[in-house]
């Protein structure tokens, strides 16, 4: 795991335009799914295009630790041969889930319908994570827990013989702890139910659709998502195609979008509009962002994302856009360090829980290269371009990938190289993301 080898240190420094097309890696979100819901059908489930990260490859260990076969071929593709909702075996040793939120926080749902008894645990961020958001819920449906104050990981938890069905209003914009319930739902006989008072990213319904699961979603009176699930399906094999995480895209789309003379395509992108704020901002920002060969792809909208060079302006970021770009707000106050006048971003509590509290990292990393940003409670104000050098700062990552990219695309437009204290923590979900860049013209250096 990263954590566990000597900081590397890289800088980024800007130089020509950057150009070309290029294709991300598969969404994080779909790849940990299509493990986790293969493992519980009878049959082969055919992963193309999983996220080949080490949060994903964390979740594909854990689902042969739990008796699902999960292998793949030399072409790529990945099969997993379930066992059946019902069907898991107890684990022998730990479950590692390295930096993993989604993986671990899923698992515990998918884990707590079964009656076994697993040990979670992370590295030092996801040990400070908070998980009592996806216990609390597993409790009331039969699962023992035990866990350190505070309900952080190392942490064992054993399903109940028989999981009872709840209804769950969850009470912060989580998709993790919305699936994390429905995923104990699978295996708990009658309708579990979750209330969604705000929409988040909805890859767990769409894909038990897709496995042949009996889910439904109304819309209520308040607009609120009401989730209904009928346990114990049983789940038929797919094949899976997953498309560009619009995530990892997020990263050369802003850097396209600030280095003068930019024109850069990333292909097949995922463009569910659960996903997709960070893309609406930037064209609100006045980007020029275009969406090429719109099109369906297994059950996702996808489509090519083009920018080009722009001079952005600063917007106010509305609170309820949040979930729809919730791991894309540092990349966007890095396109908001190269706006004229300030953008004001709101509702950003769920940051502060992340791999680090990247409100604060954020904050941080800005003042490190000379970019004014304010940081309130939950809020996050940039001030845009001022008239000092941008840049000639070094940033702590703190174990965040999204921190560390991020910055480094801060660098490739910088008046100065940007330095990130360790580079290693980009394996978490792309590790392709220098070489990516590079290809389009990025300069790079070790540090
Ligand atoms: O369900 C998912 O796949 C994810 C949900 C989000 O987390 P929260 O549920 O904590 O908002 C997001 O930050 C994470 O990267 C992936
Ligand atoms: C928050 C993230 O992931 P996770 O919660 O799965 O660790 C992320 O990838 O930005």
């Amino acid at each position: 795991m990263a954590h566990a080898l000597p900081p590397s240190p890289l800088a980024a420094r800007a130089g020509r335009p950057l150009v070309g097309r290029i294709r991300v890696p598969g969404d994080k979100s779909i790849s940990h799914r299509s493990l986790m819901f293969g493992a519980v059908t009878v049959g082969e489930t055919r992963i193309d295009g999983l996220l080949e990260a080490e949060d994903v490859l964390g979740t594909a260990t854990a689902m042969r630790a739990l008796g699902a076969t999960v292998t793949r071929d030399g072409d790529g593709r990945w099969r997993v041969t379930g066992l059946g909702v019902g069907g898991l075996l107890e684990p022998e040793g730990v479950l590692d889930f390295g930096n993993a939120g989604t993986g671990s926080r899923l698992a515990m749902g998918l884990i707590g319908g079964h009656a076994v008894a697993a040990t979670f645990v992370g590295d030092a961020s996801l040990s400070r994570r908070p998980m009592g958001r996806v216990l609390d819920p597993l409790r009331q449906m039969g699962v023992a827990v035990i866990a350190r104050a505070g309900d952080r990981l190392p942490l064992t938890l054993k399903g109940p013989q028989t999981a009872l069905p709840i209804t769950y209003r969850v009470p912060m914009p989580s998709a993790q702890v919305k699936s994390a319930v429905l995923l104990a739902g699978l295996n708990a006989p009658g309708v579990t139910t979750v209330i969604e008072p705000v929409a988040t990213r909805d890859h767990t319904e769409r894909m038990l659709l897709g496995f042949g699961a009996d889910l439904t979603v109304e819309i209520g009176a308040a607009g609120e998502r009401i989730i209904r699930l009928t346990g114990r399906p049983e789940l038929k094999p797919q094949t899976i195609v997953v498309p560009g995480d619009p995530s990892s895209a997020a990263f050369a789309v802003v850097a396209g979008l600030i280095v003068p003379g930019s024109d850069v395509t990333i292909e097949n992108v995922l463009l569910n509009p659960l996903r997709t704020g960070l893309f609406t901002t930037l064209i609100e920002m006045g980007a020029d962002l275009t969406i090429e060969n719109p099109r369906r792809s297994g059950g996702e909208e996808v489509g090519d994302v083009r920018v080009r060079a722009s001079r952005l302006t600063g917007v106010v970021v509305p609170p309820e856009r949040a979930p729809s770009m919730i791991d894309e707000y540092p990349i966007l106050a890095v396109a908001a360090a190269f706006a004229q006048g300030p953008t004001v971003m709101e509702g950003l509590e769920e940051l502060r829980v992340k791999e680090s509290d990247r409100l604060a990292a954020v904050a941080r990393g800005l003042a490190a290269n000379g970019v004014e940003a304010r940081e309130g409670e939950s809020s996050l104000t940039v001030l845009g371009r001022g008239t000092g050098p941008i840049g000639g700062g070094t940033v702590v990552t703190d174990l965040d990938h999204r921190i560390a990219m991020a910055f480094l695309v801060l660098g490739l437009a910088a008046d100065r190289p940007v330095t990130i204290d360790d580079s290693a923590v980009m394996a978490t979900s792309f590790p392709s993301f220098r070489s990516l860049m590079e290809g389009l013209g990025g300069e790079f250096a070790d540090a």
